[in-house]
């Protein structure tokens, strides 16, 4: 007995009986915590979908890269300012948007995808990612893409896609026929496929225009709450894509062109900001808004340095959509969770393992920060 009760801390002389109560009651104890990390892991329900599920999938089709981002995984980290025109304090009362306010802002531009190393190519989605410091300690972070809707409308249907899309090691494309199946099962994800591809594809980073496809309810000082979209778009004019024969042989082309230009001037954006009507959708990344919708546009954001991935810069940030200021709010897209809890999955696992340098290496630019 005296293992025994030295492991239920029972006091010397307790009877047989009640010491086996006890046992029983840590057992029960054990049991419930077991249960509770094999319910969280979501290893008592092989068929629903989890964060780590989500991560899983992203590395069965794009290999394990480790260190790396599970998507967009080949980055380049840049900086600069947001200066607020003032037009967004009527709908937010995020300080970011007051008049004359000017936030610094870091930020990642990336290529879609789960390659570190892939070529750049001009059709793969590009994206600016950025967080906002307000001064109250309070910080915005935000992923945006270069297209005009997102291909699915649930956190399933972007893992089928995944499958459905995955290029067929005998051809090296995907079977048209899971690709088929995948558009029937899934009509919305048909619809927002011709949007993406009619989209004009521009001549790089610089002149591309990033959409936060996800709405949000941004919320004003009286409470009233409005849903918006946003679109970081180019001040200065688009260039047509040059197409590979004339990108040659820079496997980092579109981010070579960046930093290239970013060495001669600083670049700047226009947040316009799209005010939902009643009936817009909001929880459906796959629908566009009606085209006649009012816009505001609440600011400048200037892009002045780039610096490679390194310890401590934007590569070790997790731009999590659902890091908001008071005065943003999320909406009801089943995206947002979603993505914030994939991308939290994704940066846990990153973060514990050795880190290989970005495909992107190029001397560091400071332009002046604010
Ligand atoms: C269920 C849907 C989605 C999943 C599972 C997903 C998954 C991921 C993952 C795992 C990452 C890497 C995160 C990291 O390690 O930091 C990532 C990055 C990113 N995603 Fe998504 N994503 C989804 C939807 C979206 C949507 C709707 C957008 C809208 C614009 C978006 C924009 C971005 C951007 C901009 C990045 C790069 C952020 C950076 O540079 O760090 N994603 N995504």
């Amino acid at each position: 007995m005296t293992l025994l009760t030295d492991l239920t801390g029972a006091p010397p002389g307790m009877t047989g009986r009640t010491l086996l109560m006890r046992l029983s009651a840590i057992g029960a104890v054990l049991a419930g915590t077991a249960g509770t990390f094999a319910y969280a892991g979501g290893w008592l329900s092989p068929g629903t979908l989890t964060p780590a599920r989500v991560i899983d999938r992203l590395e069965e089709v794009n290999g394990r890269h480790p260190g790396f981002r599970r998507n967009h995984a080949k980055g380049l980290c840049v900086e600069g300012r947001f200066a607020a025109s003032g037009a967004g304090a009527r709908l937010s009362k995020a300080g970011v948007f007051a008049g004359g306010r000017v936030t610094p802002v870091e930020g990642r531009v990336a290529l879609a995808g789960g390659q570190p190393y892939a070529a750049d190519a001009e059709t793969t989605v590009r994206s600016l990612a950025l967080r906002f410091r307000l001064p109250d300690g309070e910080e915005w972070r935000t992923g945006m893409n270069d297209i005009p809707v997102f291909p699915v409308r649930t956190p399933e249907a972007f893992t089928a896609q995944l499958l459905a899309a995955r290029p067929d090691p005998a051809t090296g494309k995907p079977d048209p026929q899971r690709l088929h199946a995948f558009f029937a099962a899934h009509p919305e994800s048909a619809a927002a496929a011709a949007l993406i591809k009619a989209r004009r594809i521009t001549a790089g980073f610089a002149d591309s225009t990033y959409w936060s496809l996800n709405a949000f309810r941004f919320v004003a000082a009286d409470g009233r709450a409005t849903p918006v979209r946003f679109a970081y778009l180019p001040e200065g004019p688009a260039a047509p894509a040059r197409g590979a024969q004339e990108a040659g042989p820079d496997k980092n082309v579109l981010f070579d062109d960046l930093v290239a230009t970013l060495r001669r001037e600083p670049l700047r954006w226009r947040l316009v900001l799209t005010l939902g009507r009643p009936g817009d959708p909001t929880d459906d990344a796959t629908m566009p808004w009606p085209a006649d919708r009012e816009t505001v546009d609440a600011g400048t954001l200037t892009l002045t340095g780039a610096a490679p991935e390194a310890a401590g810069n934007c590569r070790d940030i997790n731009f999590d959509p659902l890091v908001l200021p008071d005065g943003i709010a999320p909406s009801d897209d089943p995206l947002l969770s979603a993505r914030s809890a994939a991308y939290s999955q994704s940066f846990t696992r990153r973060a514990g393992e050795a880190k290989s340098p970005s495909a992107v290496t190029v001397t560091p630019i400071h332009g002046a920060a604010l």
